[in-house]
This record gives C-alpha cells, sequence and structure tokens, in this order.
C-alpha cells in the first residue's frame, strides 16, 4: 500500500480525524510503551535472508516503559533517558522509528523525547521494540495522524521482527519473522491471568540464540494446534512451546537451572512455566509472585522479577498501563532514578540490565 503524504492537506483537516473536543493542537504526548510475551514460539524455517520463519503467539503485557515525546524546533531528534546504558544515538530504536516515520511521510519533523526504562534488555520482552513502535504511533499523533494503523504496522518491520506485533490490539498470531500480524480477537485468554516474570542478571542476544538455533531439534507441534488449543483450554504447559529455548540454554546453561527450579519451586501454583522469546525472563503462568527461593537465595538477589497481567488497546488508542501497573510505576519513578551504571557487556557477549534495589525483589 504506497503512502501519499498530501502536503496541501491541512494539520486541522487531520485533526477532524480526533475526537471532536479534543481538536486543541498538542505539541507532546505522553505514552506507555509495553512489551510482550510470547505463549508459544515455533521456529519452522530457515530463511534465505538469514532470519527464521516463526509462527508465535504473542501478548502484549503491562510491564513497560514511559516515553515523552514533544515537537522540537530543530532538525535533529534530541533523546534523554533515566538508564545511562540506553544508547542516546542513531542506533536506539526510538530514533530509528522516527526517522523510518520521516522517509515514509516525508514530514521533515523532529522530536525531544524522554525515555524512562523500566523493561529490561536481552530479556525477550520486546522493550526496544515496544519503544519503537510508541514512537511510530507518537510521530503520526504529533502530526496528525497522517499514516493509517495499517501503514505504521507495515512500516515497522524495517526496524524488527518484533516491532509489528504492537500495531495488533495486543493479541497477534504472527509469523514471517514476525512481521505477518494476525489479530487475535477477542483476546485468547483472560486479561487477568496473572504471571510474574524472572530474569536473571545475564540476558541473551536474539542473534547468539538463533544462531544455536537447529530446524532439526525444533518441536513437531502444530503452532496453529497450539492456539486452538490455548484459545479452548486456556494456558497449559504442554502448549508453551518455544523451539528457542534450547539454543538459549546453550548460551546461558544457568538458565535451564532457573527454569527448571521455578517449575518445582513453584509448587504447582503455576499453570506454565516458560522462556519468552530468544529470553532470559522466564515467565510463570497463574501467580504474580516468584517461588520464594528467589528471595531466599543470595545467588538469586540480583535477580529481576515483576508481577504482569495481559495488556490490550482501544482501536485508534495506544496501550495505557493496568491499574496495578499503573500503581506500581508510580513507586517505580522514584525508584528510576536510582538506575545504577549498568556494564553494557558480561559474561557470553550478554548484556546486563541492572534494577534499582527496591524494583528488585517486591515484598
Ligand atoms: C525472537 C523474537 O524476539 C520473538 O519475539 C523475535 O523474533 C526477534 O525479534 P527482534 O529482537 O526484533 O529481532 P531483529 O532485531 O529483527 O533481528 C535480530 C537478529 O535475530 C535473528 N532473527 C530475528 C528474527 C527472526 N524471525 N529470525 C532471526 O533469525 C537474526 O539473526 C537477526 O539479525
Ligand atoms: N529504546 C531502547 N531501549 C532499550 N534498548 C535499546 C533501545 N534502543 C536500542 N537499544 C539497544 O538494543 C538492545 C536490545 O534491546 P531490547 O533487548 O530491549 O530489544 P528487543 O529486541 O526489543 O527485546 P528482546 O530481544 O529482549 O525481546 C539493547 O541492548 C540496547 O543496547
Amino acid at each position: 500500500m504506497e503512502f501519499v503524504f498530501d502536503p496541501k492537506k491541512k494539520m486541522d483537516d487531520f485533526a477532524s480525524r480526533f475526537d471532536p473536543d479534543q481538536r486543541r493542537r498538542t505539541n507532546s504526548i505522553n505514552l506507555f510503551s509495553p512489551s510482550k510475551i510470547n505463549l508459544f514460539l515455533r521456529v519452522t524455517a530457515k530463511r534465505p535472508d538469514g532470519y527464521h520463519d516463526l509462527a508465535s503467539l504473542f501478548h502484549v503485557i503491562d510491564l513497560g516503559d514511559r516515553l515523552k515525546f514533544t515537537l522540537g524546533p530543530g532538525r535533529k531528534d534530541a533523546l534523554t533517558s533515566n538508564a545511562r546504558w540506553v544508547p542516546l544515538g542513531k542506533d536506539n530504536l526510538v530514533i530509528k522509528a522516527l526517522d523510518v516515520f520521516r522517509a515514509k511521510t516525508g514530514i521533515p519533523q523532529y522530536f525531544w523525547i524522554h525515555l524512562d526504562k523500566k523493561v529490561p534488555t536481552g530479556a525477550g520482552l520486546g522493550g526496544g521494540s515496544g519503544n519503537a513502535a510508541t514512537a511510530l504511533w507518537a510521530a503520526n499523533e504529533l502530526t496528525g495522524r497522517p499514516a493509517s494503523n495499517a501503514q505504521l504496522l507495515e512500516w515497522s518491520a524495517d526496524i524488527g521482527s518484533d516491532v509489528p506485533v504492537f500495531f495488533s490490539r495486543g493479541a497477534a498470531y504472527c509469523t514471517g519473522r514476525g512481521e505477518i500480524v494476525e489479530d487475535i480477537q477477542p483476546p485468547p485468554v483472560p486479561l487477568d491471568t496473572p504471571m510474574v516474570l524472572i530474569k536473571p542478571r545475564a540476558s541473551c542476544k536474539t542473534p547468539a540464540v538463533f544462531k544455536k538455533f537447529s530446524l532439526e531439534r525444533a518441536s513437531s507441534a502444530d503452532p496453529r494446534e497450539l492456539l486452538r488449543s490455548i484459545t479452548e483450554h486456556g494456558i497449559r504447559q504442554e502448549f508453551c512451546v518455544n523451539d528457542l529455548e534450547e539454543p538459549a540454554f546453550e548460551v546461558l546453561p544457568s538458565l535451564k537451572r532457573l527454569k527448571e527450579r521455578i517449575s518445582s519451586g513453584g509448587r504447582g501454583k503455576y499453570s506454565a512455566v516458560f522462556m519468552s522469546g530468544s529470553g532470559s525472563t522466564i515467565v510463570g503462568v497463574g501467580d504474580p509472585e516468584p517461588p520464594q527461593f528467589i528471595y531466599d537465595e543470595e545467588r538469586y538477589q540480583d535477580v529481576f522479577t515483576e508481577a504482569a497481567y495481559f495488556l490490550t488497546r482501544e482501536e485508534d488508542e495506544w496501550y495505557r498501563p493496568s491499574r496495578a501497573m499503573e500503581a506500581g510505576y508510580g513507586a517505580a519513578e522514584s525508584r528510576s532514578d536510582l538506575e545504577v551504571d549498568v556494564p553494557t557487556e558480561g559474561p557470553l557477549g550478554t548484556s546486563f540490565f541492572e534494577r534499582p534495589e527496591s524494583s528488585r525483589i517486591q515484598f
């Protein structure tokens, strides 16, 4: 679908597509930048372009960052962040997204952006990808909505495989390298399903995990069948297949043990325990609390844990944090200035995400 920007169209014409009583022009917008988990992830083929075809049930969740965008006067974006480890230049996924927006629409608009990070990186949670999707949405809102949702979804594939899914309504069956997005309406699972995210200090780099992947060792489960089973019977261990677990456990051997301990330590309170995306986050569905050993044992003191819930959005609106997360976020905001300098490289070429003391373990 070719985009034709009609410069003659006055901004006001676009404003009419806004809610009538919000005709006032705004020059800044505050948005929640959500993350996602993969309830199952089948890798079905190796592609000639070096990517892999996958078939995965993605669901947006209410763990997220905060982004503020303001129309800038100049010809350069200016990005600040609470997390000193986030790149602030052209390699930030927010800036990449704004560059794509300007290239596709021909609108030479630049922005001031502040990014308040909460989502760990190298986590399999699509944190940076969610930032990129949120940036495309913000740019479109602040320039009078020149692009449709379908166009933003199409353009987002140029930024990364995990970005397009955020332009679904929140639950989507994704194929291709992640850019073919099939909205699942209504969502296949109850939105108030509690889950806990547990991420060790060490992260997984997506390319390193895919490099270790081998098609011969992938599951033979039919992904459409997995989708049907989850929709009909709910989230059960046998449906939450992730073909990237084994390669991720090769990249990060301690992750396999952590997953096993969460399963056994959960004493049946989780209906399923699985790794999200390319890792390193382990998700326990059914209870918002990690197992007791995470609190008790010294070796898990630097583990990131967070309760999370599934999140959807209304047509024509962006994601809003759930009330639970909103309350939690308030506390987190005061934590965010506690962010500490994070080493960019760790063992196995991984990157670290260090979280402030008080946010690490929820008592
Ligand atoms: C594993 C998932 O996180 C599942 O949600 C995504 O498929 C990965 O999405 P992403 O992090 O946005 O990945 P991209 O930034 O697009 O690609 C990073 C690298 O991961 C590998 N990659 C990624 C996606 C894909 N379908 N096949 C791949 O082989 C490629 O080596 C690619 O160069
Ligand atoms: N806005 C951003 N937020 C976080 N990291 C970013 C951002 N922009 C670029 N990066 C860089 O991209 C790397 C990957 O970030 P992140 O892991 O959040 O991306 P993702 O692919 O969306 O998520 P994941 O692969 O963990 O599912 C980070 O290590 C960081 O160096």
